[in-house]
């Protein structure tokens, strides 16, 4: 395979967007409060509105792992992979009504913060550390696939684009705060979408046209029909992808600290709600262009496995070549394609740098140090957005080392650990009973399990492997049968096959079970020894029907004297009284005995 050269415009158009995104930085480092606040600096002075909270809602998760893995699946596998956008129902709709809500009203800083509030501070301490492991492996992954996609075809320099792209992040995301990590991640998204849009657009037009398209992905079996096998060891299925993917997208969209720190970042619950029903056709769309792009790859290369001759290069590369195959002789449209693919990763690491220091700032320093001057906190979490910059630079160079389809391997982070995390907010917020001995024990277990399954995979090579070679008008043979016939596979094996894409709900569901065991063992909570408004109301209307010794009463309280909540929600951690929104925020202090939080005042 010949190497693609870019020409001078196509570096200009990259550099552009590299300088467009400093200067929407440095715009947010001398404007507005100047960066001078953590409030500002971490939290956008919580008055974001819901059109830019809701494209960077989808910017955070979609990067260029999304842009050239969901192709390369959709090329080697078919459609089935689309069906994940089922998911996106329940995946936004439950944050949107249980995750919001309840997160808003504590006035947070950091999603961890509740894990206090309901448990204790050393479950808060958990829960952040297994964020920022998830957070720090991902963005390696993030930094690295894109600049190694392109040096695989082009004469692209990986570490040069890794520095170049990993700096300007740090740079505009420790000077600009979150309100820059926002606004980038608008504009960013933007680019995005026209790069993916220009490659359809050329592509179906070079290959004939989209009826030519369709008889091609057609006759090659791309077009996946509804697969209802309920085999759990099925990589790609409606349950796995449909069912499974609701707890992938719940661990992301509902209590990844990224993601609730733009929730938390708007002006009120309302927009925040609004924004999570906005991301909705953004993923979608986002969904379908890299689907959609998987069949134009197949419909150019009808089966050709041009990855052969990329000299053990992955697919993940050949989507890129495809794409400057596409558009080589057109002027600016390589260039596009560059910005679109790093625009994607820009807006993804921005999230995690910016949410990696807001947490190690707000639960791992600020409670050793109440007496910490604001100023001081701010000068600190600028330095902590560099440092995790500079650390996101040594994860791509150990991600270099790794090598697997990128997109599985993210996924794979996300729910391996990310499911251990909602799992511990679904024991808080929807078991009263649970205590922080079991949340603690829950959490250990969960993660125990994932990275049992995860790596068993990985060693017997039961869930990922090799994908089959492609073929114009076979079958795409799926991979776990194929191998579930070679091997006749013991109990042990078939559990190393589960689907990556139940590694979420299979992880959450552990946490859960095992935490209330350990909770009922030790002692279950007292309804009032729970802060007000860290329970979901749901429960509470289900409880009347348990026996006396579980019931969590509403405001019927055994005892004649309610004691003081342990720590009243409405405090920041460095004990000053926090800026309080007219009216939402404030819905459920009147009645400070009700663990629950008031659902009646709910948008
Ligand atoms: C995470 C979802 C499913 C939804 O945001 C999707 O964007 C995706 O497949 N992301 C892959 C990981 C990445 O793009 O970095
Ligand atoms: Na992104």
């Amino acid at each position: 395979m010949d190497r693609k050269f870019f020409k001078v415009t196509d570096y200009v158009i990259f550099g552009l967007l590299l300088a467009a995104s400093a200067g929407i930085g440095l715009y947010h480092a001398v404007s507005g409060g100047r960066q001078r606040t953590t409030q500002e600096f971490l939290m956008a002075d919580r008055s974001m509105r819901c059109l830019p909270v809701s494209l960077s809602l989808i910017a955070s998760f979609q990067s260029a792992v999304a842009i050239v893995g969901v192709p390369a699946e959709v090329y080697a596998h078919g459609t089935q992979y689309w069906f994940i956008g089922c998911a996106y129902v329940l995946g936004l709709l439950i944050p949107a009504h249980v995750f919001i809500p309840l997160l808003y009203r504590l006035h947070l800083s950091s999603a961890y913060q509740y894990l206090e509030l309901r448990f204790s501070k050393a479950v808060r301490v958990c829960g952040t550390l297994t964020f920022i492991f998830q957070m720090v492996v991902y963005m390696g992954v993030c930094v690295y696939t894109p600049a190694f996609a392109l040096s695989a075809v082009t004469g692209f320099q990986p570490w040069g684009a890794v520095l170049a792209t990993g700096l300007v992040c740090t740079l505009y995301t420790a000077m600009g705060g979150l309100k820059a990590v926002i606004w980038t991640d608008v504009f960013q998204t933007a680019v995005m979408f026209a790069g993916q849009l220009a490659v359809i657009v050329v592509g179906v037009q070079k290959t004939g046209g989209p009826a030519e398209v369709w008889r091609k992905v057609w006759e090659g079996n791309r077009i996946s029909g509804l697969d209802l096998n309920p085999d759990p060891t099925e990589r790609h299925t409606f349950w796995t992808l449909g069912v499974g993917g609701v707890f992938l997208m719940l661990a992301l969209y509902g209590v990844n600290q990224a993601q609730v720190q733009r929730y938390l970042s708007s002006r009120t619950e309302r927009e925040a709600v609004r924004s999570c029903y906005m991301a909705f056709p953004a993923l979608q769309l986002a969904l379908a262009l890299s689907c959609i792009m998987g069949l134009v790859m197949f419909a150019r290369y009808c089966g050709e496995d041009v990855s052969a001759g990329l000299g053990g290069a992955s697919r993940d590369a050949m989507v890129v070549d495809f794409v400057m195959d596409m558009l080589q002789d057109l002027p600016g449209l390589p260039g596009l394609f560059i910005a679109c693919l790093f625009s994607a990763a820009l807006s993804t690491i921005s999230s995690a740098f910016n949410s990696l220091a807001t947490v190690t700032m707000e639960d791992l320093i600020r409670p050793r140090f109440p007496a910490m001057s604001e100023e001081t906190a701010t000068r600190l979490s600028k330095s902590l957005a560099l440092s995790y910059g500079l650390l996101c630079l040594v994860m791509a160079f150990l991600t270099h080392l790794m090598g697997d389809s990128v997109l599985q391997v993210a996924l794979k982070i996300f729910g391996m650990v990310g499911g251990p995390v909602l799992g511990l907010f679904c024991l808080g917020m929807f078991f009263p009973w649970a205590n922080s001995t079991g949340a603690g024990v829950g959490l250990g277990a969960g993660l125990a399990a994932a990275f049992w399954v995860g790596i068993g995979s990985v060693v017997t090579r039961s869930g990922a492997g090799r994908a089959p070679p492609v073929s114009c008008s076979a079958v795409p043979p799926s991979h776990n049968s194929s191998e579930a016939v070679l091997r006749a596979p013991s109990g042990l094996q078939r559990f190393y096959s589960l689907s990556y894409m139940w590694y979420s709900g299979f992880s959450c569901c552990c946490v859960v079970l095992v935490g209330l065991a350990v909770s009922f063992l030790t002692g279950p909570m007292k309804e009032e020894e729970l802060t007000p408004g860290t329970v979901f109301p749901l429960v509470g209307s289900v409880l009347r029907f348990l026996p006396d010794e579980l019931k969590f009463c509403r405001g019927d309280r055994p005892t004649a004297s309610p004691p003081e909540p342990p720590e009243p929600p409405h405090k920041t951690p460095n004990g000053l009284p926090a800026l309080q929104d007219a009216g939402e925020t404030a819905s459920f202090l009147p009645d400070r005995r009700s663990p629950f939080v008031e659902y009646e005042t709910a948008v």
